[in-house]
């Protein structure tokens, strides 16, 4: 991990949090959880404008009683994958190899075995800016990190080499595409000249463009720690067979459920809880959006923000009131293992962070405000969802009581924190800004509203450079980023594949040589050659000469 700590977080206490991201090939993914997960249509709709197993061993243990009473109990759906659009109780897929249970993670999908000579992968090295030639992003710098890339032989081995930065500048033939994740993204195109004019002033590095959005709108998922009850089990709890209706499992390798809790937890599915506003807060869900629609949109931003960036918060702000309404809009995800014991995430937190450079030493690790809270109506939803859990455990319409007895009461918030302030003072004291999925500070959006790239990706107001990474998502979606980030990094192959001309092309050829265009005339040959090969895969099939594997 890079060794980051946020400043401290004004709203929740002064305290301080580690800002958690691979230090590593293959990034964030190679060091994270493995939850695999979509968000669903309508944060993906926002943007415009598997290994799926079905595992009854989570957590080590059968989840059967919370899981049989979340089935019963009122806003609770079973969808059999929550990537289909509904939230609801089911089941987490992992970023896992579903045999050897490997992780499966960007190294392994996308570099190890490549064997190409054009692809060269530096360890060790970082980037520090990106080199323009007028507007023309030329090449990018890079200098040596640690010990290791100095090891030599002899009398060096190990040292950091003193002598000389080791800079070196990579000329780019065709465009760069940054790739350094949501925290350093920012940082490199601030050093390179792109971000606030003001900020780069200060830091004495030359503007080449004027782009207020590098750094802002910063997102995460928030943490909330755990509403949790002292429990016994009651023996006549019926033992039953965990199955989700309407499916078929697949075929599943057990879990070897004699691993310790924590990696029977890392390696195999697990269920989750995903809802929307309407689920968690009945009552206040109207109202909450309500005054969340009434708000200012610079109300709650930094002070002195540009006005594009507050344009941009006011489109999302609109978006989010909406979703506040929507079932299937998650505000809440939470694990759900044996024991009464629950701890949500926030899943579309209503602040705004951000990411800029230390500005005493603008190449060390930039300065992280998640500036968690400072938008009030955070810890109100929070606050709904340890209510949410409250009533589930041990309210009247409670539908887990016939499987466990809590009367030996609640262990966490505790008696203490019945009201709201009560709860929103302990959770300033408790809950955690980020789960490590910082998203949005180079967000694709109009550069009107404070966007950074637009929807090819490329950064406004230069050639030759875009970035593919979380920074670019301009709302978080409602899930685990991972599957996200692949998707968009997957899309743009396709886009630069097909070349950055015909991105144009894939929605109707933009080039003024109309059906003459080279890239458009490929572009259909691929397409034809590919109902051919459908065709053909459909006659073999019908033949029964396929083997199952192709089909
Ligand atoms: C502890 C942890 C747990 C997580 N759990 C989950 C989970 O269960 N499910 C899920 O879906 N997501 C999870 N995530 C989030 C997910 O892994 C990330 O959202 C995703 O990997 C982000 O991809 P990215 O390409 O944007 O950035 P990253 O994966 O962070 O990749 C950025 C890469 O750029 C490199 N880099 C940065 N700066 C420079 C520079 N100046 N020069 C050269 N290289 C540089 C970094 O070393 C890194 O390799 C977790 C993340 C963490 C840290």
């Amino acid at each position: 991990m890079y060794n980051i700590t946020s400043v401290p977080q004004v709203n929740l206490n002064n305290r301080t949090f580690p800002v958690d991201v691979g230090c590593i090939v293959g990034g964030s993914s190679a060091v994270n959880a493995q939850g695999f997960q979509r968000g669903t249509k309508r944060d993906y709709n926002n943007w415009s404008a598997p290994l799926v197993e079905h595992n009854p061993h989570s957590f080590g243990l059968v989840p059967v009683p919370i899981y049989q009473a979340l089935r019963g109990y009122p806003g609770v759906e079973i969808p059999i994958d929550h990537s289909v659009g509904t939230l609801g109780l089911a089941w987490t897929p992992r970023s896992m190899e579903p045999i050897s249970f490997n992780r499966s993670y960007s190294r392994s999908g996308h570099y190890d075995g490549l064997n190409r000579d054009n692809y060269h992968l530096l360890t060790a090295t970082r980037v520090e800016k990106v080199v323009f030639k007028g507007k023309t992003a030329e090449g990018v710098e890079i200098s040596p990190r640690w010990a290791e890339a100095h090891e030599g032989k002899g009398k060096g081995k190990g040292k950091i080499n003193r002598k000389g930065s080791g800079k070196r500048v990579i000329r780019a033939r065709k465009e760069i595409v940054l790739s350094a994740g949501a925290i350093h993204t920012p940082q490199i195109l601030q050093l390179s000249g792109i971000g606030p004019a003001s900020l780069l002033k200060q830091a004495k590095i030359p503007v080449i463009v004027d782009l207020p959005g590098v750094g802002a709108n910063l997102q995460d998922h928030a943490y909330q720690p755990a509403v949790q009850f002292n429990c016994m089990f009651r023996l006549s709890s019926p033992p039953m067979k965990l199955t989700i209706p309407g499916t078929t499992p697949p075929p599943y390798p057990e879990v070897n459920t004699t691993l310790p809790p924590i990696e029977a937890f890392l390696f195999g599915p697990g269920l989750n809880l995903m809802l929307g506003l309407p689920g968690i807060s009945p009552t206040r869900y109207q109202s909450l959006a309500a005054s969340y629609l009434s708000q200012s949109p610079s109300e709650f931003l930094p002070k002195h923000i540009h006005p594009t960036i507050i344009a941009g918060y006011a489109q999302q702000q609109r978006l989010y009131a909406a979703g506040m309404l929507d079932k299937n809009f998650a505000f809440s995800a939470t694990g759900v293992g044996a024991l009464p014991v629950a701890a949500p995430q926030l899943m579309h937190g209503l602040s705004r962070g951000t990411v800029t450079l230390n500005l005493s030493s603008p190449l060390s690790e930039p300065i992280v405000d998640y500036r968690f809270a400072s938008n009030p109506i955070d810890l109100d939803i929070v606050a709904e969802n340890i209510k949410f859990y409250r009533r589930f455990y041990t309210g009247p319409d409670s539908t887990l009581r016939q499987y466990v007895d809590l009367t030996l009461g609640e262990s966490q918030p505790g008696k203490g924190y019945q009201s709201d302030e009560g709860l929103k003072g302990w959770l300033r004291e408790n809950l955690v800004p980020s789960v490590y999925h910082p998203s949005g500070t180079a967000a694709k959006m109009a550069r009107e509203w404070g966007g950074v790239v637009n929807e090819g990706l490329e950064v406004y107001g230069v050639k030759g450079l875009s970035v593919v990474d979380t920074s670019i998502f301009p709302t978080i979606p409602g899930a685990a980023t991972s599957m996200t980030v692949y998707a968009v990094a997957e899309k743009v192959c396709v886009l630069l594949l097909l070349s950055r001309r015909c991105a144009d092309e894939l929605v109707g050829c933009r080039s003024d040589q109309g059906e003459g265009c080279s890239c458009c005339r490929l572009l259909k040959i691929t397409l034809r050659q590919l109902r051919g090969l459908k065709r053909h895969l459909r006659v073999l099939r019908a033949t029964g000469e396929m083997c199952q594997q192709i089909t």
